[in-house]
């Protein structure tokens, strides 16, 4: 198995002329969750759209899974999960259904037990039959998160999967995704709650498309220049101070 499930450098993507994601570099380790952080319009889903294989960079190189990013975005597509900010399942469905429906859209040769497992493992067995339309933000996010893992991938890249969910469902969620680690899951997660970063094996703080700081909690306070003990928080703000004299515009 590869050591880094996510080895990218120099990862570019433009619209016009300005590079939303300018030059980013990103190693994840297989089995270790990375929270991807950055204030609004910073090339969060950018960049993981590039590394899902859905947009193709316009420079950069690297691989996904062992996968080439440029070259094997289907075989990238095949083996990862991609959960986008929005609730994009069929809301007049019921919970089994929108689970068959995706079953059948990767042709799984074992739909019903691959449905089965994925309603037992997020805990969806006594709401499966009820409407995705009538559950509350917190078990869309488990159906979503559900979906995400029908066909057994390897690699999950969550773009702000728990906005607007309420605490207690936040933790369960995260308790999902650590059990998913242990197992050897690779993740990476965009989100902008600070308790969720805190949760997070390593960090990627991003702004203006570029890559700020990557570690550990630790290093990315050592990297804003903060001393030991600051928080995350702190950290962030004084890296987007730093970031706003180099790049923003008048
Ligand atoms: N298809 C597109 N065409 C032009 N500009 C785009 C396109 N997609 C994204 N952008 C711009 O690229 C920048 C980065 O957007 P992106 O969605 O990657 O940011 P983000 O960090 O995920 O933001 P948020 O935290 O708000 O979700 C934004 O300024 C956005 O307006």
């Amino acid at each position: 198995m590869t050591a880094l499930a996510i080895d990218v450098r120099g990862l570019t993507k433009r619209y016009g002329k300005r590079a939303v994601v300018d030059r980013v570099d990103l190693q994840v380790a297989t089995g270790r969750i990375c929270g991807f952080l950055g204030p609004n319009g910073s090339g969060k889903t950018t960049t993981i759209r590039m590394l899902c294989g859905l947009l193709r960079p316009d420079a950069g190189e690297g691989r996904c899974l062992g996968f080439d990013v440029l070259r094997q975005s289907r075989e990238i597509k095949l083996q990862s999960g991609y959960m986008t900010q929005k609730f994009g399942l069929y809301e007049d469905l019921s919970i089994r259904e929108n689970l068959d429906f995706v079953a059948r859209l990767f042709q799984l040769p074992e739909r019903e037990r691959a449905v089965d497992d994925a309603v037992r493992r997020l805990g969806l067995v006594e709401r499966q039959q009820q409407l995705a339309g009538t559950l509350s933000g917190g078990w869309k996010q488990r159906l979503a998160l559900a979906a995400c893992l029908i066909h057994a991938p390897r690699l999950l890249l969550l773009d702000e999967p728990t906005a607007g969910v309420d605490p207690k469902a936040r933790r369960e969620f995260w308790d999902h995704i650590r059990a998913l680690a242990d197992e050897g899951m690779t993740v990476l997660v965009s989100t902008h709650y600070m308790d969720e970063a805190e949760r997070c094996d390593e960090l990627a703080y991003i702004a203006y498309g570029a890559l700020l700081a990557r570690g550990t909690a630790p290093e990315v306070v050592q990297q804003a220049g903060l001393p030991e003990g600051a928080s995350l928080e702190e950290a962030f703000v004084q890296l987007i101070a730093r970031a706003q004299d180099n790049f923003a515009t008048p």
